[in-house]
């Protein structure tokens, strides 16, 4: 609540061109009434013909024209005000998950961020499209009308001032309940959202397993979920607008009645101030009620902005790049690992003071059982996760004392499983180096050595045949070929290379060893070996066990000194170990 009304201050011109307008509407009320009443007064009281009205009715129309008009202009200015916000709530979250996207991409689902980004964003806009603008309209017409009533008749100012606090009384307590139920609605939203998505991606895996069945009942169940926290928010919109309206009415009813009874019983008033008095009224009321109706609205802002500032709050570890030039030394960097520490979190796993140093062209391999901690460590040399003690050094300086660009244009990862966009082939092969120029020799040069040439010949679009989630698929091979490809024509001076566990086909494989020893005569390779053939041709082997470096060295070196290496190198060729 209080980041919006903050966020609604800070756009001062539309908060000062809001009362202007305001102001003028409230006027504008207050000189409608006194033209009707004084064109009644005198067609009905007065008997004058029609001819002595008729300034009276052009000064009406000109009034009606211009509270119109700035209504009209109110209205755009609340509807600019939301949209500025949304834009800069928007702006906010993709800064958040693009500064630090490995972990906004391991921290909850994607459907739900997609929500948050789209829907849940937009929950934000009845605050200042409605709320914000109704509640600065209220207050000066609510106050320009009572002056008004006080001027013409005190005692009917009077009942307004002591009925009208019923209203925003009303309000809290409606209120309070209202933002309950709105942060529930917005939770459900983004549950059936997340679970939407999960679900389609992993469709064939549920399909496989004969659970896309139940899978629908749970999908079923969270949009039941969603649709009961709808109707409850609706219910108290409903509650809300039926209670705002009795009260109107009320005191409305009340007015009418002490003016009737002074006019016709007492007759201490003349009909000017009371029929005055009885156009204003409604006005009055209605002005009050229809801030109160925008404020249940306003709630579900609210809650809204309150997600988003969670998920703003939660994920606010950024990594800071510094500005140091890294290009102009020609060649791979050194590289070293000084006492490493990382963790997920706590209680989750952790990597602990890790050392190594690899020279510029050598090759290193990272090896251990699964869940040792192999890719994140490879992460954490990519410089995608933030260490928790230590650093790595990068030519004898922090990696992140570099300029950001400037690493990743000497460094590429070629993950198990390469990402493929939605896109052509040629699309994700110039990924690799966005904004140059790429002849098509050299292209074609680049498809050759991945061995991508014959795949390109049969596809009846070639290069330009689409691929990725809108194209047709690829296989395994076929992707890391792609990712081969794109290290062709980056030419990287640092490869982080985790190698496939799953069987490639016998073509990939072969290409893949070729390519990866060209690429390594000029670049350092580090790679998350699973192959013998890649261990055994390290110059040096960092052997990982839950999160610890247990040994380091030639693979000759390491079968002497660390029994569960030569373990794990008997297991991988069935017997004999050399
Ligand atoms: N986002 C995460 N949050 C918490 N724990 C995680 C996260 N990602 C990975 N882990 C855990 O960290 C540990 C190391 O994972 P990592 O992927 O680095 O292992 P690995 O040695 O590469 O395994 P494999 O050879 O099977 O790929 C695992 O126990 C894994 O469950």
């Amino acid at each position: 609540m209080k980041q919006l009304k903050d966020l609604a201050k800070q756009q001062k011109r539309s908060t000062y061109s809001l009362s202007f307008t305001a102001f003028v509407i409230g006027c504008m009320t207050v000189i409608q009434a006194l033209l009707i009443v004084s064109i009644v007064t005198s067609i009905f009281l007065e008997e004058k013909p029609f001819s002595a009205v008729i300034l009276h009715l052009a000064a009406l129309l000109a009034v009606f024209s211009v509270r119109g008009l700035c209504s009209y202009i109110h209205g755009k200015i609340g509807i600019r005000m939301a949209s500025k916000v949304k834009k800069q709530f928007r702006q906010s979250l993709i800064t958040q998950y693009s500064n630090n996207p490995v972990q906004a991409s391991i921290k909850g689902q994607s459907g739900q961020k997609v929500t948050l980004v789209t829907d849940v964003v937009d929950e934000i806009d009845p605050y200042f499209s409605k709320y914000y603008p109704q509640r600065i309209l209220s207050s000066i017409v609510s106050i320009i009308l009572l002056a008004a009533v006080f001027w013409q008749n005190w005692v009917s100012a009077v009942i307004m001032i002591v009925t009208a606090p019923l209203i925003p009384v009303f309000m809290i307590i409606i209120g309070k309940k209202t933002e309950k139920k709105a942060l529930q609605h917005v939770e459900k939203l983004t549950v059936l959202a997340g679970k939407f998505l999960d679900s389609l991606q992993g469709l064939v895996t549920l399909k496989l397993f004969g659970k896309v069945n139940e899978e629908a009942a749970l999908i079923k169940k969270s949009s039941i979920d969603y649709r009961t926290a709808t109707m409850d928010v609706l219910k108290f919109a409903f509650l809300s607008s039926l209670v705002l309206e009795l009260i109107s009415m009320l005191g409305t009813a009340l007015i009418a009645l002490e003016v009737g009874l002074r006019l016709v019983i007492y007759q201490n008033i003349s009909f000017f101030p009371a029929f005055f008095v009885l156009a204003i009224a409604p006005e009055f009321y209605k002005t009050l009620k229809d801030v109160g109706s925008a404020f249940h609205a306003g709630k579900g802002s609210m809650a809204a902005a309150e997600k988003i500032i969670d998920e703003l709050e939660e994920s606010s570890e950024i990594i800071q790049w510094g500005r140091e030039p890294l290009s102009h030394s020609a060649g791979p960097p050194s590289i070293v690992l000084n006492n490493l520490s990382f963790t997920y979190g706590e209680d989750h796993f952790s990597l602990h003071g890790i050392y190594a140093e690899f020279r510029p062209y050598s090759q290193i391999a990272i090896v251990g059982p699964s869940g040792a901690g192999k890719t994140s460590l490879l992460h954490l040399l990519a410089g995608i996760f933030r260490p928790a003690t230590g650093e790595v050094l990068i030519n004898d300086e922090p990696l992140f004392t570099y300029d950001e660009r400037e690493w990743f244009d000497k460094l590429i990862y070629i993950s198990q499983d390469p990402y493929i966009f939605s896109g052509t082939i040629k699309d994700n092969i110039l990924i690799a180096c966005p904004g140059k120029k790429i002849s098509e020799n050299e292209l074609g040069t680049v498809l050759e050595k991945a061995g991508l040439t014959e795949l390109i010949q049969q596809l009846e679009n070639g290069i330009h045949t689409s691929i990725g989630e809108a194209g047709r698929g690829l296989s395994g091979g076929e992707k890391q070929r792609i990712a081969l490809a794109r290290a062709f024509l980056k030419r990287p001076s640092i490869i982080l290379f985790d190698e496939p566990t799953v069987g490639l086909d016998l073509y990939t494989e072969s290409i893949l060893q070729k390519s990866i020893a060209e690429l390594a005569q000029t670049a350092t390779i580090i790679t998350v070996a699973h192959r013998l053939h890649t261990i055994k041709q390290a110059d040096c082997i960092l052997y990982l066990e839950k999160g610890t470096l247990v040994g380091k060295g030639t693979h000759k070196e390491l079968l002497e000194q660390t029994k569960d290496y030569l373990t794990m190198v008997e297991e991988n060729q069935g017997g004999a170990a050399g």
